[in-house]
């Protein structure tokens, strides 16, 4: 007896998941960073050494070089902690099942829309079917949908969902449907060959047709007709005087997951299913999407208070039905689970091209530096894909005594109506509620920033908690990547511009986090909240460069010079270092060089301008939007996205810049060669300068390509062709000093 007592409890004590940290390559990546490092050191002494006289000409021009390598210096110094500490973390879902069978939490999905046109309803209503058909007792979760758009669209979308998932949600369990969104799941599946399944089949595909097609002739048309408005009193909130930035707060409960007649085709239950938009009106800032999980947070409370919490963007439908248990793993776990405040997912999407031309995926940061943050303890909470503790994310601070139990704590069948729980929930979604609160400060997400995520995040380890980032081999969610270049650029602009925004704040994790999370994971986020300064640096390394070898100005060692190799080496070291982590990776060696032009891209447009934005903003002059990312373009865009053209097309100064950056270091570079061809020789020292040139010239191919040899509508306008050609000769004419 007593052996199968003790039996138990070691079956009980088990972990429900386990922390590794990567050894393989830890010690030569330590060796490479001792010597990048030496290498380094070596430049700022061979810059500190060499300044020229005052006589000499460029000694302005070489003290700032020798500053735009102090500042790429001390950045590599200070992220390199992302690569000290790489984890990885496993989960055992069995045995999460097996000890806790249904005693499972509840679960609260939150899934954000902004905007009817660039957000489709059918693209939205598509993940909130992926996530009500988790597998996962419906009984014990909700689904709510914020519609910031306040669109009657989305809501006729959403009430079409609720009928559709009860033969959805039957259809994804029977056959053990992946992905569980009908647009993904359709898209990537043919009829079955068993005729029994392909009947069902057929029929599930027909309804979601009829449904799409209900949805989107509602939208063709421009409005709602009488005979849908009768189908549902939630319509009546609509009226001629409701537009998306002025209307009154607007909750209704599609699904009451209480209510007995609330199954799907097979009887099962059905889970709660909650269309929310909160009240809007011109004179309150609405703060964006913190503003809108905010006010989920709280009609949530009202309505099923589960103890989790797993936020999406609209685009981002589930991808692994077994998700949610997996994220359990960590919260239900004996020893360590009650310390853990969320469990980020990464961000992946399933638009991308082979070589992935505009650099979304970045596997590096996925598989590499948010291991490593969460080596520190300091996972990045990203925004979507993300699993909450209600309280931590609600500003409780952890404290010794905190046990966290999920399933005692809250109470989370209510008895009160429908109608009362829409009454109660409609003032906790109104503007003035949160006014004189700890709303935005202390409790739910953080106001004024553009990545309120990240800031999030960052308060909440503050408090004592500790993330986890989980990486499995089945991607957890899906989105919809940027498909143009202008909309990558804006999109990181945007990031760019709230990180930095976080360093120069009273967040700023040197000071905020000081005492309060690990240095490594304080150094770890300015890898991200230093971007922008980045951008100066860089674009005194593009433009004087090649501007003093128009001039004949050296400003690096001739190639026979000992203090070549310094360069050379710090050069290749590193370009070598992120082949090898992007192969180790699995991506193409094209997708690199691919990855190289768009970090290039972002530093010299969008940091540029979240750089100047955000310093603007430090004194008062502006005030930043945040700028919805586009997840529809149209077909001739899209076809060059799959073929990996890249897109310019809109006359965006963004472009200007580009293309004024690569003609200059074009024309360097054939200056450069006509120097050498008309026989000044090697000796001159400007051989440095002349392949600095040529790696830009190159990485900039297509740029070229599209402002001088296409002809399609994606090619840069004429009018930024002009303008660039003009600046790049201006530029060649700035004197040195
Ligand atoms: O006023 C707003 C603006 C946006 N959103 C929603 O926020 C989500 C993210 O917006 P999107 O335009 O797709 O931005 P991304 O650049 O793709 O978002 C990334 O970066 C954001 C921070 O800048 C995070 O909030 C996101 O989770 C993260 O995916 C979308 O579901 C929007 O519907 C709102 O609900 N209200
Ligand atoms: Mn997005």
């Amino acid at each position: 007896m007593g052996g199968h007592v003790g039996g138990e409890e070691a079956h009980e004590a088990q972990p429900l998941f386990e922390t590794e940290v990567s050894k393989g390559t830890k010690l030569a990546y330590r060796v490479y960073a001792v010597t990048v490092l030496i290498g380094i050191c070596s430049i700022w002494v061979y810059r500190s050494m060499n300044i020229p006289t005052a006589e000499e000409k460029g000694r302005w021009a070489w003290i700032g070089m020798f500053m735009a390598e102090l500042w790429f210096g001390f950045y590599w110094i200070i992220t390199q902690s992302v690569r000290w500490n790489v984890t990885h973390r496993y989960t055992f879902k069995d045995r999460l099942i097996n000890r806790y069978g249904d005693k499972l939490p509840a679960v609260d999905i939150f899934v954000c829309t902004a905007d009817p046109t660039m957000e489709p309803p059918t693209m939205v209503i598509s993940t909130v079917l992926s996530v009500m058909s988790y597998n996962y007792p419906p009984d014990k979760l909700s689904v709510y949908l914020s519609d910031d758009g306040g669109s009657e669209f989305t809501f006729h979308a959403l009430l079409e969902a609720s009928r559709f998932s009860k033969h959805w949600i039957p259809f994804c369990k029977k056959f053990s449907v992946e992905p569980r969104s009908p647009l993904a799941y359709f898209a990537q599946n043919s009829k079955p060959e068993d005729p029994k399944v392909a009947k069902e089949w057929l029929a599930i595909k027909k309804l979601y047709e009829e449904m799409k097609c209900r949805i989107e002739s509602a939208i063709e048309k421009g409005c709602i007709s009488k005979d849908i408005r009768d189908q549902h009193k939630g319509f009546s909130e609509w009226n001629s005087e409701v537009t998306k930035q002025d209307h009154q707060p607007i909750v209704q409960i599609l699904i009451d997951r209480r209510n007995p007649d609330a199954v799907d085709d097979d009887g099962h239950q059905l889970p709660t299913l909650v269309y929310v938009a909160r009240e809007k009106r011109p004179q309150f800032p609405h703060n964006f999407k913190a503003g809108s999980m905010n006010s989920l947070i709280r009609v949530s409370s009202e309505i099923s208070n589960a103890p989790i919490i797993l936020n999406v963007d609209c685009d981002m439908y589930s991808n692994n039905s077994d998700a949610i248990k997996e994220a359990l793993c960590f919260f239900m776990d004996k020893e360590r689970g009650h310390m853990i405040s969320y469990v980020q997912y990464p961000q992946s999407y399933d638009n991308i091209t082979k070589n992935d031309i505009y650099s979304n995926v970045s596997s590096a940061v996925h598989k590499i530096e948010l291991r490593g943050m969460d080596g520190w303890d300091g996972a990045l909470f990203c925004g979507t894909g993300c699993f909450h503790r209600r309280e931590s994310l609600c500003g409780l601070k952890f404290s010794k005594n905190y046990r966290g139990e999920l399933n005692s704590l809250f109470n989370t069948t209510k008895d009160s109506s429908v109608h009362d729980m829409e009454q109660g929930s409609k003032v906790l979604a109104s503007c003035s509620y949160e006014k004189g609160t700890q709303w935005g400060k202390e409790m739910g997400l953080v106001y004024g920033c553009l990545v309120e995520d990240i800031i999030t995040g960052l308060t909440i380890q503050c408090r004592g908690w500790k993330p986890v980032y989980y990486n499995p081999e089945r991607t957890a969610f899906l989105g919809v990547a940027p498909n143009t270049l202008d909309i990558s650029l804006v999109q990181h602009k945007r990031w760019c511009e709230g990180m930095f925004q976080i360093f120069l704040s009273k967040y700023c994790p040197f000071t905020y986090g000081y005492d309060k999370i690990k240095l490594g994971a304080q150094t770890g986020y300015c890898l991200y909240l230093l971007w922008a300064p980045n951008s100066i640096a860089l674009l005194y390394y593009l433009i004087i460069p090649s501007i003093c070898l128009l001039h004949g100005i050296p400003l690096f060692p001739e190639v026979s010079s000992l203090w070549f190799l310094p360069f050379a080496y710090v050069y290749a070291a590193r370009n070598a270092c992120g082949i090898a982590e992007a192969l180790a990776c699995g991506d193409t060696l094209k997708a690199w060089w691919n990855s190289q032009r768009m970090w290039y891209f972002r530093r010299t447009t969008s940091y540029l301008f979240a750089f100047i934005d955000t310093i603007t903003r430090q004194l008062g002059f502006s005030q930043s939007a945040f700028s919805i990312t586009a997840k529809v373009v149209d077909d001739d865009v899209l076809e060059r996205y799959e073929e990996g053209t890249m897109e310019f097309g809109t006359s965006s100064v963004m472009f200007t810049i580009i293309a004024t950056l690569s003609l200059l270091n074009f024309f360097g570079f054939t200056a450069g060669i006509l120097k050498i061809i008309w026989g000044y020789g090697f000796a001159e020292g400007l051989t440095v300068q002349i392949g600095l040139c040529l790696v830009v010239v190159v990485i900039n191919l297509p740029v070229y390509q599209a402002l001088f040899l296409r002809d399609d509508n994606g090619r840069i306008p004429s009018s930024v062709v002009f303008k660039s050609l003009v600046l790049a000769s201006l530029a060649c004419l700035i004197p040195v000093y």
